[in-house]
């Protein structure tokens, strides 16, 4: 077996990379003690943006393509990667942080919304690997185990997070269209031999149009559907002016940034039909402009900047208009004025909707108060599961953290399943014909009338894939002894070929005394909320979407965030994924620094996934040390919560540095009080006692420089410089660490 002493910390975005500065130099100063080299890879959003184009770039200021190379590494089973969350970024956020890199001096390309020779399409082609989630699926080369670990749960139990209360007279519901969506229109087949499968478009003169060619591998399951662009307007029109009889809110949840090509293109349809008689009016010279409304409103706003100041204010005022008879819709930023429909990364459904529930179902408006709201969310293969919940917390009350038990996760995602490797596939079609997926011998294995506008797509999940899927779901539900329910839905034709393989696959293992249930998912959700509130734990285990959904929704209740997740990929090919938390980079933290140089981001999911990257480490490669390392962090990141060292969200009070600093303490401690490694005893005991006694100096420093801004040189791509002294603030501590190496 190959061995390796490595460990690959990755590089990212907004909160999680500002934590980095200060974590990084704790983890790799204790790793070293184990022999154990912690290595970097950049896969920011800035340095994927940079890696992309080296020879516009100055030698000094190329780097390498990180994500390519963790990619490769996903591939070995040596692999031991710590992924932190990054930003996957909507077409405003790409723009923007080439902005930064371009106002920095380096030389990348403007994005071109509409490439007008084949350098400008080379461009765009580069930029769209950048898009959207593109991180994740490539190296996600696995599928997903998230669960909460006991001390995690017990810490819930005893500091529990506030919980909006629910009246039942709260008229805030989910809501989704009822027919011509993804989910009415889905068909599915089961590949029986291994071969390739044409997309094709069929125009009304019969004229045949290949789109794809796509090899298929044996037991491979292939889906398709499409979601009609006529009713998806009349659902959001009827929202809309249900909305303004009721005099509930209007918000809309979907995910742009994971269903990077089809999301925004339903966004894009929210805001036309939001702001109907404004593009009804001004839509061909917006066009013109280059603003799109699948980027937001605020692409529109700032492209009629360029027109004259007359013009700008007719169009506002048009804006402006539209409000009046339309119904109020929920904000991102009341104070700002920034809508639901600003930006399309702003209201991610995974992590917008919970904490709509754990917020008494409310969100805010224009005037800063929380209102009741109907949460708008076209695909009706999710949404209903949304509309569960709040029946449920109408009639039972807010869920308490307190009691309540917990809903762990086994997803299928490896070998981009299911909608994550849709994008390839997703066509936005430009005239009325048919839609089908052949054999190479001309079979039509599947097929829709379509018609211009609509939004079809082809999903493939591999039957390895779906093996280790149902592998993983035995092994937690033996390990954890827990209830376990497969959601698959009898009404979706897709669950319908893949309950036929969790059939035939749970065969393969050893199930006698496991709880190994299937169920469709608003039984499935209702079940798991019934055995909750008697504190009860259930693992899901489920399709992509869902894990993604669910590793939110059940976390934000239980723990607050999904920060506090453990997050494991079992790769496939023998190595591992830690990731850590199952949310995302928490760009309002940085905010925060920038203004009071405080940081609330909680570094847990870090801790936790360290802990179990250095244990398997130390088991794969015989290093005994690592797993001393492991077992006392583990027991360090215990103590860290028993003793509530979590960063506080108040400028002034524990922030992310001082909890790095407590975790260090604990850390040594353990260390030093552990009985197996003696001569790491021994080596940790002068450091614990130099933390310990300098711990009062270690925190002044830390306190004092919050309270005023900070600078940092950037946002997407920081001054590394910079943000190293922002991080990493007292010198007493930064001293012993050194000492270590
Ligand atoms: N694995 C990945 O790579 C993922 C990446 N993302 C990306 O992250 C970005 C932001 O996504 P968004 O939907 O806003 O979700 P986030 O999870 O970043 O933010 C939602 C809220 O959750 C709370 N939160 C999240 N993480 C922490 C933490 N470690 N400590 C304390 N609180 C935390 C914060 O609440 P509060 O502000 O109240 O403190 C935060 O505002 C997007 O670009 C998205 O694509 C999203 C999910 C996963
Ligand atoms: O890849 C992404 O865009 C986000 C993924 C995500 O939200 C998750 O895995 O929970
Ligand atoms: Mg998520």
């Amino acid at each position: 077996m190959t061995t390796s002493n490595k460990i690959v910390y990755t590089l990212t975005d907004e909160a999680p990379a500002l934590a980095t500065f200060s974590l990084l130099p704790v983890v790799s100063s204790f790793a070293k003690v184990a022999g154990i080299d912690v290595e970097t890879s950049d896969i920011s959003l800035a340095g994927r943006v940079l890696s992309a184009f080296p020879e516009r770039l100055k030698d000094d200021q190329r780097i390498p393509d990180g994500l390519a190379e963790l990619g490769e590494l996903t591939k070995k089973p040596e692999a031991n990667i710590i992924k932190l969350p990054n930003i996957s970024a909507s077409i405003p956020q790409l723009r923007a942080c080439i902005k930064e890199l371009q106002e920095q001096g380096y030389d990348v390309p403007d994005y071109p919304y509409e490439p007008a020779n084949d350098e400008e399409k080379d461009i765009q082609a580069r930029y769209a690997k950048i898009l959207g989630s593109a991180v994740n699926p490539v190296l996600r080369q696995g599928n997903s185990d998230r669960r909460a670990p006991p001390a995690v749960k017990a810490f819930a139990r005893k500091y529990p997070h506030s919980m909006g209360k629910w009246s039942k007279a709260s008229r805030s519901h989910a809501d989704w269209m009822r027919d011509g969506d993804f989910f009415s229109s889905e068909q599915s087949v089961t590949i029986a031999e291994a071969g390739d499968v044409r997309i094709e478009f069929v125009d009304k003169n019969g004229k045949v149009d290949v789109k794809k060619t796509l090899p298929m591998e044996e037991g491979e399951v292939l889906d398709s559907m499409f979601m009609s662009a006529k009713a998806l307007d009349e659902f959001f029109l009827r929202t809309i002016e249900e909305c303004k009889e009721d005099g509930v809110m209007w918000s809309l949840h979907v995910k742009a940034t994971m269903m990077k090509v089809s999301h925004p293109i339903v966004f894009g349809h929210a805001v036309r039909a939001f702001y109907k008689e404004v593009f009804d009016q001004y839509g061909d010279l917006f066009k013109d402009l280059g603003a799109n409304p699948n980027n937001g409103m605020a692409s529109v706003l700032e492209s009629i900047k360029t027109l004259p100041h007359s013009k700008q204010d007719e169009i506002e005022e048009a804006i402006h208009s539209c409000y009046e008879h339309r119904p109020e819709m929920a904000m991102v930023d009341s104070v700002k004025g920034i809508t639901n429909l600003h930006v399309p990364s702003d209201v991610i459904v995974d992590a917008s909707m919970p904490s709509m529930i754990r917020n008494s179902g409310q969100m805010w408006g224009r005037d800063g108060k929380q209102k009741d709201v109907k949460a708008v969310m076209p695909e009706s293969t999710y949404a209903r599961i949304y509309q569960e919940m709040i029946n449920f917390c109408k009639t039972h009350g807010a869920f308490d953290p307190t009691t309540c038990g917990s809903v762990p996760n086994v997803g299928l995602m490896a070998m981009k399943a299911e909608e994550y490797g849709s994008h390839d596939k997703t066509y936005e079609l430009a005239e009325d014909g048919v839609m089908r997926v052949v054999k190479a011998d001309g079979t039509v294995l599947m097929q829709h009338e379509v018609e211009k506008g609509d939004i079809w797509r082809a999903c493939q999940t591999k039957d390895a894939a779906i093996k280790d899927w149902v592998k993983l779901a035995v092994n937690r539900a033996r390990q954890s002894g827990t209830t376990t329910i497969f959601w698959l839905d009898n009404e979706r034709a897709h669950d319908r070929e893949l309950r036929k393989k969790v059939e035939k696959y749970l065969k393969d293992h050893d199930t006698s005394g496991l709880d190994i249930r299937t169920m469709g998912y608003v039984r499935a959700i209702r079940t798991s909320m019934e055995r909750m509130v008697r504190g009860k734990d259930t693992i899901s285990v489920t399709g992509n979407v869902l894990r993604d959904y669910l590793t939110d929704l059940f976390p934000i209740m239980e723990l607050g965030t999904s920060a506090k997740m453990l997050s494991i990929v079992p790769m496939l090919a023998g190595g591992g994924m830690y990731e850590t938390g199952a949310g995302g980079s928490a760009p309002k933290h940085v905010q925060q620094v920038l203004q009071e140089n405080h940081l609330r981001w909680d570094s847990l999911g870090e801790f936790l996934a360290l802990a179990v990257s250095l244990e398997e480490l130390g088991q794969k490669n015989s290093n005994k040390r690592a797993e001393v390392l492991g077992q006392a962090l583990d027991k360090a990141t215990g103590r860290l919560l028993e003793e509530n060292k979590s960063p506080s969200r108040k400028v002034g009070e524990l922030d992310n540095r001082g909890s790095h600093f407590y975790l260090s303490k604990f850390w040594a401690e353990e260390l030093a009080k552990q009985t197996e490694d003696k001569e790491l005893a021994e080596k940790m005991g002068p450091v614990s006692k130099q933390m310990n006694e300098q711990e009062e100096q270690i925190l002044k420093e830390m306190s004092e420089v919050q309270g005023k801004p900070a600078d940092l040189g950037g946002y997407y791509h920081l001054d590394k410089a910079k943000a190293d002294q922002v991080m990493r603030p007292s010198a007493t501590f930064n001293k012993i660490l050194d000492s270590l190496k």
